[in-house]
């Protein structure tokens, strides 16, 4: 995928398509908070992310506090959000379930 960054217009019709991912204030990324049932689940969830985080080389910034875990996507070789973010994104609300 295009590591070019998006411009506004491109973002937005993307984030359009990802409920519950919002523009980062302050900087150029997306982010989103997902909850699971319990630690088990939010961690388990952060291993399949981070096997295909490995197989895109592309990777997320991420806090996980229990059964929480707050993602903020951006390219950091592009200074900002691109496609290789959308399509991380779309793997961790299809892997979310
Ligand atoms: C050398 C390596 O391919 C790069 O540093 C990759 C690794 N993972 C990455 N992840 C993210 N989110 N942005 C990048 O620019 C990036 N670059």
């Amino acid at each position: 995928m295009d590591a070019t960054r998006l411009d506004e217009l491109q973002r937005a019709e993307a984030l359009a398509g990802l409920p519950g991912w919002a523009p980062v204030p302050g900087r150029d990324a997306i982010g989103k908070v997902f909850r699971f049932a319990d630690f088990n689940a939010a961690f388990g969830w952060m291993s399949r992310v981070a096997l295909m985080a490995e197989r895109l080389d592309h990777h997320p910034e991420w806090r996980n506090v229990y059964n929480r875990v707050e993602v903020v996507l951006t390219t950091h070789d592009a200074g900002g959000v691109t496609g290789r973010d959308i399509v991380l994104a779309r793997f961790m609300d299809a892997a979310a379930g």
